[in-house]
């Protein structure tokens, strides 16, 4: 198939607030019951969500999304377009099958069986996984014998929810990224099915992969054109940001990298859990952490188009996150919104994705309605919140910016 690249719909993100114009979600679907007390910590997930109502609240943050004029892609649907192509679908049937736990024999009765399925049902098993005792095996083999029926063959991707840390736009490339927990690694198989075989991104060049250094979409703030923030802590590993920033800047897409470490924990995975930018030089952020947090200025001088493993790095000593941030992006101050919120408060606020905003526009953003008074400061501020209702989604501990991928925003 020949492609007209004049005809695809346009891409792109230079900062984080932007216009924001496409955006790429995934509604929550069948892969979410699969969730039990038994496998929700495993699963990343820290209850168990009541799945019809996850839908209505994901359901009425889209209509939010589009009654903005935002376009709103969902995932599935692209994955269900994509494994329309035999190669797509051997690709994915290949990497899911890839499981040590499943034997050659079932392995191969597997792959024959995914591959004589419709698209759609083929991208429902790649996302809701396949249990043993939903397969129906005429003679079953040793394997699937010993295994118990509840077993997973593929395993279920709750995850998918959260589009913001499996891929990531950096002006007109589109990062494929590589994520650290083994419950959510096979999540950017599927994005990078998608961006490599989809129609729609058929001129769009990839950076990174799935199979290379940690990287998580969560970690990634794009603070201004050419400016980029990574998180580096349980997720995105020191060596995912250096092969992130060499491939930015050999491409020309980065002139500057910020490295921010930030506490390798579970309410800290990733940097938009505690700062995300509503407006082109403030972010709202974690109090408990706003003074505390360091980054470390990558640059080079070696030219754009110098192969990413032959850049000269030059790496600053750690010096506080503001005054980096400020500098790379050429302003006097990164204005922080002062939540003014007690430590307890905070720390509450900040559990349920309180800092976790999504911008539409500058001073626009959507928030989880919950986050009371961090949302009332962010209003004090300036800032017009757009709440949306999320008990059940945020099961998963992730807020509205997780839960979304900008394909295409405007300039600022
Ligand atoms: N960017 C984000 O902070 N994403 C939230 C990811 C939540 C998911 N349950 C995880 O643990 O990876």
């Amino acid at each position: 198939m020949t492609v007209d690249d004049h005809a695809l719909p346009p891409v792109g993100v230079t900062t984080e607030v932007g216009r924001l114009r496409t955006v790429l979600l995934h509604r929550p679907g069948p892969e979410l019951t699969r969730l039990t007390p038994r496998n929700n910590d495993r699963l990343l997930f820290d209850g168990i969500p009541w799945v019809s109502r996850a839908q209505e609240e994901h359901d009425a943050f889209a209509e939010a999304l589009r009654s903005r004029d935002v376009e709103v892609l969902y995932l599935a649907d692209l994955l269900e377009e994509t494994l329309g192509s035999d190669e797509a679908r051997e690709l994915a049937i290949g990497s899911a099958m890839e499981s040590l736990h499943l034997g050659e024999s079932l392995r191969a009765y597997l792959s024959a069986m995914l591959f004589d399925m419709a698209p759609d049902d083929l991208a429902l098993s790649l996302c809701a996984g396949l249990r043993n005792d939903e397969v129906r095996h005429p003679s079953p083999g040793l394997v699937s014998s010993l295994l118990a029926d509840d077993d997973f063959l593929i395993d279920p991707l709750p995850n998918l929810l959260f589009t913001r840390d499996s891929s990531v736009w950096v002006r007109d490339h589109v990062t494929i990224t590589s994520l650290a927990m083994p419950a959510r690694s096979r999540e950017t198989q599927l994005t990078e099915l998608v961006y490599r075989h989809h129609p729609r991104f058929a001129a769009v060049q990839r950076l990174h992969g799935w199979d290379r250094e940690y990287v998580e979409g969560g970690d990634v703030l794009l603070l201004a054109p050419g400016v980029v923030a990574v998180g580096v802590g349980e997720r995105t590993t020191p060596a995912g940001v250096e092969g992130l920033a060499r491939q930015l800047m050999s491409g020309g897409i980065a002139t500057t990298v910020l490295a921010v470490p930030i506490t390798q924990d579970r309410a800290t995975m990733h940097l938009d859990t505690v700062c995300t930018m509503v407006d082109v030089d403030t972010v709202v952020m974690y109090p408990n952490i706003a003074d505390g947090l360091r980054a470390l200025t990558v640059t080079t001088e070696s030219p754009a188009g110098t192969p990413a493993t032959e850049l000269e790095l030059r790496v600053t000593r750690a010096e506080p996150f503001l005054h980096a941030a400020a500098a790379a992006m050429g302003i006097d101050e990164l204005k922080v919104i002062d939540t003014g919120l007690d430590p307890t408060t905070a720390e509450r606020e900040q559990w349920d994705d309180g800092n976790n905003t999504l911008a539409l526009a500058p001073r626009l953003a959507v928030a989880y309605e919950r986050n009371t008074q961090t949302n009332r400061r962010l209003e004090e501020a300036g800032i017009e919140v757009v709440r949306i209702a999320g008990s059940e989604l945020g099961s998963g501990r992730g807020g509205p910016r997780c839960m979304s991928c900008p394909v295409l925003r405007d300039e600022v």
